[in-house]
């Protein structure tokens, strides 16, 4: 069966044709009535209204034999009260009517409510398109086989009990004369009514010849065939008679489909009611309940719906916005291409996502994730659009917090080693493609760590943003400072010419080196600073960093304060520094370390006044290693206390020998380092050393540079107190250079003054260098502290010295620093010419 038409209404398929009669009309002129405008039910009126109805199947029930009959007046025997249907009404809902009510006919209503028609179940039934349906429909599932034949000599009257009593549409006739059939149906009996005489037998009113169809047909040739003769019934034949098919039974089949087929279809209908009510239910449950912002405009931008968590991240209240158009959120950050090109994906792909920023009730802008759909109702042609979005803006700053983290330093604001190696990697390419110089250029600080020490840590932070910011300051545009950590800094600089490099170099070191003032305390510091160029120093990033980075050590090495540019020379040194440290590690336990002896002459008698123990690292592949090169390693990888303890107790054996064989060479001089000092473990590590080789402490003198007072000074002069008061001399190492500051001479309990042997190379000379040893011994003297002149080669150096009046020399001059056995055999010869 097709599809009903669900959507059809009453109105499109209902005759107009409404015949009435007045209540007291009499039941003949009622039917005479229908007869002539042809229709098979006639409605009953009252004072204007319709009070009941009368249709052909009611005739069985009227006693049509009764003397009195012909006065029965129509409202006696009208069904009353007549069902009605507005005209509005579906064809569904119609059809309902009739299921609920057993009838045929339904009144209906115009939209005053007043009778505009009628509707019967064959005018629904026509309207369907039912052909299709019928012709797959069989006729022997539907024609009634319970037949009636009566003889042809059968009165009329006994005609119409039979089809009352057995409620039957028709009855077949048998003429045995004539030996054929004949039909009268209930058509005939309403006929009946209006005959002013009856004839009998009922052969009078039977029709024939009979209209036959065969039993195999269809429904669809019933109907046609119904059609075509104008009649409503056919007998059904196959060999013999078989049954009767009445137009009622092909509608009360169609009916019946029908009705299933509507049933299903309102059952269908409120399954799908039922589901997108739940359906509806839920959404709005989880609009409402939605954490998520949610908008829902009409096609003009017109506001129709928010939920609550729309009001809760836009400060807006739901009647504050509905009828409002979505630009009360709008910021001023995006520009007209950008909406643009929003509504362009919207209209074209039906959705766009991304990040806007917007604006609060208050004003306060944030940044929203935002998708819009674009939704098509089917149903009705309507376009909506839905905005769901939900608040990042502290999501976007922890990003950002997490990004600044991640490439910048914290403390300066400096990009850090990452956004530095990825500016170096882009700048490198360009510099590649437009065939340009670029420069790398290492910048440490010089003893930085002594003022974070000495200072503290936050004064060692506020003295590196102090010098990042004053690196920034004379830094071109387009150039990158980064920090590396701790006190190095990178500079990632364009240059035409290497000369220029070698400028700018100077003016960070001239920028550095003016004093900073730090918690009201003016400190100065110095850097080193090495630099690398590509693509001569290398073509690619790592090496480039590499190269400086040697350079800079370089730059450590002749003196701190200073630039050098890398030369592939350095490249060596740098790998034989490597190599350095690795076998640095193990030397001691590999007993690779021997000390060498230098006297200390005493200027006017010429007496040996002291020795000094100066390491030597006799490594077995590298050769004899100088100290000045492998202390600095020895600091780095933190084996320098222990190279000390090693030292002191050489000295301690050594010592134990001078009296064992009564060697009067003065004191023995050990060399410290700063870290030693600052570890607080000095003064005891020698006591304990002292004790354990039973040595007179006045027989040891310790060496220490200027850099072991910077740092810590009050926790260095307890140590030096404290070796003091075992007896211990104290030298202080290389005076002059460094800090040279000599309120430490009357601070600490410093025995000898060393003068530095760079002001010795130089004297006597015109430059300012004597005069500096003139006045270092002036001071030493006027302080009672005696004077040692280190680094003495030469006779006129001696001379001068003497004429200073020096107390002690040491230098080449004199001896040069030998093995345990030489200064043996020095001694002995010294002892012995004396
Ligand atoms: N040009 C020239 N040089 C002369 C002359 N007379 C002596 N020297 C050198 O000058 C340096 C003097 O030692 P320093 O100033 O304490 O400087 C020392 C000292 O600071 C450090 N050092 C040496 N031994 C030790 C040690 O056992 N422990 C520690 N911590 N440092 C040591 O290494 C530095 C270098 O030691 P060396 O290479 O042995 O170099 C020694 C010595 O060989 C001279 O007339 N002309």
């Amino acid at each position: 069966m097709n599809q009903p038409r669900r959507h059809q209404k009453v109105g499109d398929v209902f005759s107009q044709k409404l015949v009435s009669c007045p209540a007291h009309t009499p039941l003949v002129d009622a039917v005479r009535l229908m007869h002539v405008h042809n229709v098979t039910a006639i409605f009953v009126k009252h004072e204007q209204s319709i009070v009941g109805i009368w249709t052909e199947a009611d005739c069985l029930q009227v006693d049509i034999t009764s003397p009195v009959f012909k006065d029965v007046a129509i409202h006696e025997v009208m069904s009353a009260p007549v069902v009605s249907v507005p005209s509005q009404c579906l064809l569904s809902d119609a059809t309902l009517r009739f299921q609920q009510h057993g009838i045929r006919h339904l009144l209906v209503l115009d939209n005053d409510k007043q009778p505009a028609g009628m509707l019967s179940l064959s005018d629904i039934v026509h309207n369907q398109g039912l052909d299709h349906y019928l012709q797959f429909r069989p006729i022997h599932e539907q024609y009634r086989t319970d037949l009636e034949i009566v003889d042809s000599a059968m009165s009329i009257e006994g005609v119409v009990d039979i089809m009352r009593a057995k409620r039957l549409e028709s009855v077949l006739v048998y003429n045995q004369a004539l030996d054929i059939h004949g039909i009268i149906t209930q058509r005939d009996i309403v006929g009946l009514i209006i005959q002013t005489e009856w004839l009998n037998p009922c052969w009078q009113y039977a029709s024939y010849p009979l209209i036959e169809i065969d039993s195999e047909s269809s429904l669809f040739d019933a109907y046609r065939l119904m059609s075509d003769r104008n009649v409503r019934h056919l007998v059904v034949r196959d060999t013999d008679i078989c049954g009767v098919i009445s137009f009622a039974d092909l509608i009360t089949e169609i009916e019946s489909a029908y009705c299933c087929e509507l049933e299903r279809a309102i059952e269908q209908r409120d399954i799908a009611l039922q589901k997108s009510q739940r359906n509806l239910f839920l959404a709005n449950k989880i609009i409402d309940a939605s954490l998520d912002g949610i908008m829902l405009t009409q096609r003009d931008g017109t506001i129709i719906q928010v939920n609550p968590a729309f009001t809760k991240l836009t400060g807006f209240a739901e009647h504050e916005v509905i009828g409002k158009r979505p630009s009360i959120l709008s910021s001023t950050k995006h520009s007209r291409s950008f909406y643009q090109k929003m509504w362009h994906a919207i209209e074209y792909d039906g959705v766009w996502q991304g990040e806007i920023c917007n604006c609060k009730k208050g004003g306060e802008e944030f940044v929203e994730w935002l998708t819009i759909i674009k939704i098509k109702d089917p149903n009705v042609d309507e376009i909506l659009y839905a905005a769901i979005f939900s608040d990042i803006t502290e999501r976007k700053r922890a990003e950002e917090k997490i990004s600044q983290l991640a490439y910048y330093d914290e403390l300066t604001g400096l990009p850090n080693r990452r956004l530095f190696n990825d500016r170096l990697s882009i700048a490198l390419s360009a510099a590649k493609r437009n065939d340009d110089l670029l420069a790398v250029m290492f910048i440490d600080l010089d003893r930085f760590k002594e003022v974070n020490d000495s200072l503290g840590h936050d004064a060692g932070d506020n003295l590196l943003a102090q010098v990042a910011d004053r690196i920034l300051s004379i830094l071109p545009q387009g150039d990158t400072l980064a920090r590396l950590g701790g006190d190095e800094f990178v500079l990632l600089c364009e240059v035409s010419r290497v000369e220029t490099l070698l400028g700018f170099a100077e003016q960070v070191l001239q920028q550095v080196s003016m004093p900073l003032l730090i918690n009201e305390h003016e400190v100065a510091i110095t850097a080193s600073i090495g630099a690398a160029v590509y693509p001569d120093d290398g073509i690619d990033s790592a090496t480039l960093l590499k190269h400086a980075d040697i350079a800079m050590y370089r730059a450590k090495e002749v003196g701190r304060n200073s630039f050098q540019l890398f030369k592939p020379a350095m490249n060596a040194r740098s790998l034989e520094r490597l190599a350095m440290m690795s076998r640095l590690q193990n030397a001691i336990e590999s007993d690779e370390f021997e000390l060498y002896f230098q006297p200390k002459q005493h200027l006017n008698s010429g007496k040996i006044l002291g020795v000094e123990a100066l390491l030597r690292w006799q490594e077995p592949s590298l050769g004899v290693i100088s100290p000045a090169k492998f202390i600095p390693l020895a600091e780095e990888l933190g084996l320098i206390v222990k190279l000390d303890l090693w030292v002191i107790e050489q000295a301690c054996k050594e010592l134990t020998k001078w009296r064992q064989y009564d060697i009067e060479a003065g004191r023995l001089a050990i060399n410290i380092s700063a870290n030693h000092l600052r570890q607080g473990l000095l003064a005891s590590n020698v006591a304990r050393l002292l004790e354990q080789y039973d040595v007179d402490p006045r027989k040891l003198e310790i060496e220490l540079t200027e850099s072991c007072f910077i740092s810590h000074f009050s926790e260095a002069k307890q140590e030096l107190l404290a070796l003091k008061k075992l007896g211990v001399h104290i030298t202080l190492d290389d005076f002059g250079t460094g800090y040279s500051a000599l309120s430490y001479l009357t601070k600490l309990p410093i025995d000898t003054l060393k003068i530095d042997a760079s002001f010795i190379a130089k004297v006597p000379d015109e430059y300012g260098n004597s005069e500096i040893v003139t006045a270092i011994i002036t001071l030493a003297k006027s302080l009672s502290i005696h004077v040692v002149a280190e680094g003495v080669e030469k006779i006129e150096q001696l001379n001068y010295l003497q004429m200073l009046n020096c107390d002690t020399i040491q230098g080449y001059y004199f001896c040069r620093p030998i093995a345990k056995q030489q200064w043996y055999d020095f001694y002995l010869a010294k002892a012995q010419s004396a």
